[in-house]
């Protein structure tokens, strides 16, 4: 491919412009690109995602949201990866309240995550004083409870990106949110334990079938034949796994617990973007009709 040096008016003549940079950088190029009233750009970054103007969307769940907008932000990876789970639940059994621990990779925090795991890994095996400085600890045999900023309500950014994102795409202020977000010493695809209370009734074997029919998710829920949600298995995979299912001993007869996991790489960040584009230009085909 043929890679250019960056400027407003090169990505002006591209219908759309997927943005894989800082927040910074979104913030003073997104709206330059798009005053040309036909750029479409789809933001990585988290710089609009809280914007009331600027759609936040998960195709398969609020892609109306962006008719006839051209910036359209990509959600947070660990609420993507979420997201494809609760929305067929949500939209059989209405939720109420979501109750989630993360298990996140260390491709989260970037290429320089999974190499300081990898290094450290081969520290502790030699022996040697294992280095951290892309994490707040040292990753290798260890799991840390912090992601991100801590808020002045004692939860982390990544934390209160679950709850403000959740209800943004579900269009639901009312659905109660609270995330615990853990980076684990895995390479990649981010893991979810998540509990939900809803108004309805929820039995396991209805909700087997909400989740069946949904759009991005595999429900790998075999226990006795050991087949369940995991990183490696979801690794490389468009959909999310979904598994694990029980009724909730808190909540019965309204309540699921259940175990998703994700490839953070794809649904949580460029496969998403790329959806976006497809349903964006969808959109466009048919305004032509
Ligand atoms: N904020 C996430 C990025 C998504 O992969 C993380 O740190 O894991």
């Amino acid at each position: 491919m043929k890679v250019e040096l960056f400027s407003v008016a090169a990505v002006q003549e591209c219908d759309y412009a997927l943005l894989a940079v800082s927040g910074g950088f979104s913030t003073e190029f997104s709206q330059q690109i798009t005053a040309n009233g036909r750029t479409c750009v789809i933001d990585n970054s988290s710089a609009f995602r809280y914007h009331d103007s600027v759609p936040l969307v998960v195709p398969e769940i609020n892609a109306s949201a962006m008719k006839g907008k051209l910036l359209i932000a990509n959600p947070n990876c660990t609420t993507a990866i979420a997201a494809m789970a609760l929305w067929p639940l949500h939209q059989r059994f209405k939720l109420r309240k979501v109750i989630m621990s993360t298990y996140q990779a260390a491709s989260g925090a970037g290429a320089e995550g999974m190499a300081e795991l990898e290094e450290g890994i081969r520290s502790h095996i030699r022996g040697e004083q294992v280095k951290a400085s892309v994490f707040a600890h040292p990753l290798p045999f260890n799991v840390i409870p912090h992601i991100d900023a801590f808020q002045e309500n004692g939860y982390t950014k990544e934390e209160m990106k679950v709850v403000w994102e959740t209800q943004k795409i579900f269009g639901s202020k009312e659905i109660a949110c609270s995330c615990t977000a853990v980076r684990i010493p895995t390479l990649r695809a981010h893991s979810e334990a998540i509990t939900i209370e809803t108004e309805s009734e929820i039995t396991v074997q209805a909700a087997r079938e909400a989740l069946g029919g949904a759009p991005g998710v595999d429900v790998v829920d075999d226990p006795a034949a050991k087949r369940y949600p995991m990183p490696v298995t979801a690794t490389g995979k468009h959909n999310v796994e979904v598994g694990r299912l029980r009724s909730s001993l808190v909540f019965e007869p309204r309540g699921l617990d259940f175990f998703v996991s994700g490839d953070q790489l794809l649904r949580g960040a460029a496969l998403n973007a790329v959806l976006i584009a497809e349903a964006k230009q969808a959109e466009r085909d048919e305004a032509e009709l």
